[in-house]
Formats: C-alpha cells, sequence, structure tokens
C-alpha cells in the first residue's frame, strides 16, 4: 500500500526542515521531494501545518511499571527496589503484564514513540503480544536477576522468549538478553548469559553504573568498578550491547565502553528523580559512544515522555557544564531517534530518508508554542509538549490519526489498568 503524506515540514538527517512530501511504499519511505505522477497512492495524509519527525525509540523502558506509577516517590534506586518496587513486583501475575504494557503503549504513541527497549520480569510474552497489538516495535528481553533459587529459570524464560518471538510480527518484534545489572547478577552467572546470549547472536541489555552506591559496593565486594569486572565474564564480547544509565563513569570505564562499541541509554528524567546524577553525555558523545535515550519506567520517570526526555537532554548537561552548546538542540532530538536506533540496533531505522523504515511522527503546528516559526527543530526541542502528536506512523502501519488511536482502546486500556493497580495494592 502507498502512502502520502502532503505539504509536510520534513525533519531531514542534516537538521534542515523543508516543505516537502513523503511517500511511502510498504513499511519503508520510498522518497521525500515532489511528487512523480505514477506514484498513486491509496492513502493521503495532509501533511499541512506538519513536522514530521522520525518516531521516537525509546532506548531504555520498563513497560509495565506503568501500573507503579505514583507509587512509590522521592526515594533512592535501592531503597526504592528493595523497599517498594521487588515486593509489588513479586505479586505481578500475566494479566498486569499485560495491561501494563498497554496503557504504556497507549501513552508511548501519544507521545510519538514507535519503538521502545523493554526488560522486565516473567511474561515478557505478553509485553510482546501487547506490542503487537498496538503495532509498534518492541526490542524486548526478559530481565535477568541471576541468584537462586531461579537464576536459571529466568535465562532459559529469556532463551525461549528469543525463539518464540525474534523478528516477530514482521520484524517489529526483537529479543536480547536482559541480565538486570552487575548488582544482581554474579560473574559466574553472567559468563553463562553471555554464552547463551552468543550461541543464539543476539544482544544484551543491563543497567550499568547507576548509583555511586553501586560502583562503591563492587569494589568493596570484587576490588573492580562493575565495568571492568563485567567485561571479564564476556558479556561485552557480544555482538551488541545496550548499557542503561552509564552516570558514574571513569576514563577506564568509557575506554571499555568504546573497546566494546557499547551504546549508552541516557536516562536523565529517571536519573534525576532518583537522585542518582547523570551520565557525562557531552564526553560520550564526542568520544563517538552511541548515546541513546530512555525514560526509564513509569514509575521512577514518571511517564514515557520522550521528547521531555529530549528536552531533560539538551538542558542538563548546558547547566552542568556552563556551556550552551554541550547538547545542542539537534543533536539531543537525533538521541532520541537516530541514535536510538542504532542503540537497539535496528538498520534502516531513525532517519526520514528514502529507504529508511517508514516510523514517522507529526506533530501540528497549529498552537501558540509553535510561533513564531523561525526554526522548527528549536520549537520542537525546547517550546512543544507531546500534546502536539497528531498522526503516528510504524512501519507503514497508521496508529493515530488526527489524535485517534487506531489501535488501541484507550477507555478500556485504563479501565484494566486501574483495576490490576487497585489488585496488586489489596
Ligand atoms: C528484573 S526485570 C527489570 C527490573 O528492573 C527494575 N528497575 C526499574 N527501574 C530500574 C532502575 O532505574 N534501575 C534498576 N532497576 C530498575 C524493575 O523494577 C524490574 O524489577
Ligand atoms: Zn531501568
Amino acid at each position: 500500500m502507498k502512502t502520502l503524506i502532503k505539504d509536510v515540514y520534513v525533519v531531514k538527517p542534516d537538521g534542515t526542515t523543508p516543505l516537502t512530501n513523503i511517500m511511502l511504499d510498504g513499511d519503508k519511505i520510498a522518497a521525500i521531494g515532489d511528487v512523480p505522477e505514477d506514484f498513486r497512492p491509496g492513502k493521503v495524509i495532509d501533511g499541512k501545518n506538519h513536522l514530521a519527525t522520525p518516531g521516537f525509540v525509546n532506548a531504555h523502558t520498563h513497560a509495565s511499571m506503568t501500573l507503579l506509577r505514583s507509587y512509590a516517590d522521592d526515594m533512592a534506586l535501592m531503597d526504592w527496589l528493595n523497599n517498594m518496587i521487588w515486593p509489588i513486583e513479586a505479586k505481578m501475575n500475566e494479566d498486569d503484564i499485560y495491561w501494563g504494557a498497554m496503557l504504556a503503549m497507549v501513552e508511548m504513541v501519544r507521545s510519538g514513540t514507535t519503538t521502545f527497549a523493554d526488560m522486565y520480569g516473567p511474561y515478557m510474552n505478553r509485553v510482546a503480544e501487547a506490542a503487537m497489538d498496538a503495532g509498534i516495535r518492541g526490542v524486548l528481553c526478559r530481565g535477568i536477576i541471576g541468584v537462586a533459587p531461579d537464576g536459571e529459570q529466568k535465562l532459559q524464560e529469556n532463551v525461549e522468549l528469543y525463539k518464540d518471538y525474534h523478528g516477530a510480527n514482521n520484524g517489529k518484534i526483537t529479543v536480547m538478553f536482559g541480565p538486570h545489572a552487575p548488582y544482581t547478577c554474579p560473574p559466574e552467572f553472567l559468563k553463562k548469559v553471555a554464552k547463551a546470549a552468543q550461541d543464539l547472536g543476539a544482544g544484551i541489555h543491563i543497567h550499568m553504573h547507576e548509583t555511586k552506591t553501586e560502583v562503591e559496593d563492587s569494589l568493596k565486594q570484587y576490588g573492580k568498578r562493575p565495568f571492568a569486572w563485567v567485561e571479564e565474564t564476556g558479556i561485552f564480547d557480544n555482538d551488541h550491547v545496550l548499557a542503561a544509565h552509564c552516570v558514574h563513569l571513569d576514563d577506564n570505564d568509557i575506554a571499555i565502553i568504546k573497546k566494546h562499541k557499547i551504546a549508552v541509554a541516557h536516562n536523565p528524567g529517571s536519573n534525576m528523580k532518583l537522585a542518582s546524577g547523570f551520565a557525562p553525555v557531552p564526553r560520550l558523545l564526542k568520544e563517538g559512544v552511541v548515546t541513546a535515550l530512555g525514560t526509564d519506567g513509569a514509575s521512577s520517570n514518571n511517564n514515557l515522555d520522550m521528547l521531555e526526555e529530549v528536552n531533560l537532554a539538551a538542558m542538563l548537561h548546558k547547566v552542568n557544564e556552563y556551556d550552551p552548546l554541550a547538547v545542542p538542540a539537534f543533536e539531543a532530538l537525533k538521541m532520541g531517534t537516530e541514535y536510538g536506533a542504532q542503540a537497539v540496533n535496528i538498520e534502516g531505522l531513525g532517519r526520514l530518508e528514502a529507504g529508511y523504515k517508514a516510523d514517522i511522527t507529526l506533530w501540528n503546528m497549529n498552537s501558540a508554542a509553535w510561533f513564531p516559526r523561525n526554526n522548527l527543530v528549536s520549537l520542537l526541542v525546547y517550546a512543544a509538549n507531546a500534546g502536539s502528536v497528531d498522526t503516528v506512523i510504524c512501519g507503514g502501519q497508521v496508529i493515530m490519526e488526527k489524535n485517534e488511536l487506531k489501535t488501541l482502546d484507550e477507555e478500556r486500556i485504563c479501565y484494566e489498568a486501574q483495576r490490576c493497580a487497585d489488585r496488586l495494592k489489596k
């Protein structure tokens, strides 16, 4: 099926924003420019007064945690996990995982996200189902806490998830391995994860160096910082590694990241709320590290709005470094799109260019925040909010059009999510 998005401003890979047309053929962008006479679209979307960007890639989240939004706030990471989050997660059943993920789908689509990298506990098949129901891309892993009595079983569940879902829904679902963190997975266990992932050619998604305590505890326990001893397990020898957070890094940690071409998911909102610190993003970018953006879960953020993360990435590093160019607006936008696509290892994603996947967000510019129209990228990153998301396309499939969700029943999803959250709190 051919689709034409007519008379639309397009954020091109070089940061320019010409007024033009986007032609889609199946799941790809066929061309951007003047429409040839022989291009006969089955569907025309009026792009007047709209800006087209690549769909956001949320490079680190826990979708089903939407059920725990506003459940435990204003706490530091380990206190939050140990005393509030892990006890209630232990009560979650597969219904909770599905409806929590569906609530995340609504929120992600409404805020312009078309790909999410997700790590959560059991029943990741239900997260896959939610992503397929929504029609967006999911890069999923079974989050593994690698200790007795059930670490091995969790690893096996990740293997099954890979076998069952990698490449599902026309490639919209891919699967990685999800050892949770160095402080929940001992070295011998990480070696097993590395081997299992390598046998399947799968990538690794892991939390690394999120807090100062994590690094200090590792020095006490292993005499080494996490990046140093995790490297020895072979986990970073996998084809593709995505490390969330990377807040507390020294020169050697950065050398390891570069050596293994590890991609970093920066989560400014969650890091600020959990008072963890923040990643040295300007240095990582300067050193050529693929640095993407994630929201983390809705219980530590507390939303899944990637435009907010783009804005925070642009703002936070300026004030920290007293340098307005620390992360310029377009670089922040690329972190949420093009670099996100690289971080989750999906080729041909994250740019509006012929041959790329037709994952597109259209922003309605008919509101005050979009005037005057001096610079559209600046307006998006510094002035607009997710309320401007109007139409969302993923792999050529229209997921939302003129604010109307095409694949998701929002009223039912909110009802079911509330029902699940109420039961969990009993
Ligand atoms: C074992 S499944 C994934 C696991 O991760 C937990 N989680 C959510 N946010 C964070 C974070 O910022 N750092 C570490 N772990 C986090 C989530 O609650 C799941 O238990
Ligand atoms: Zn996380």
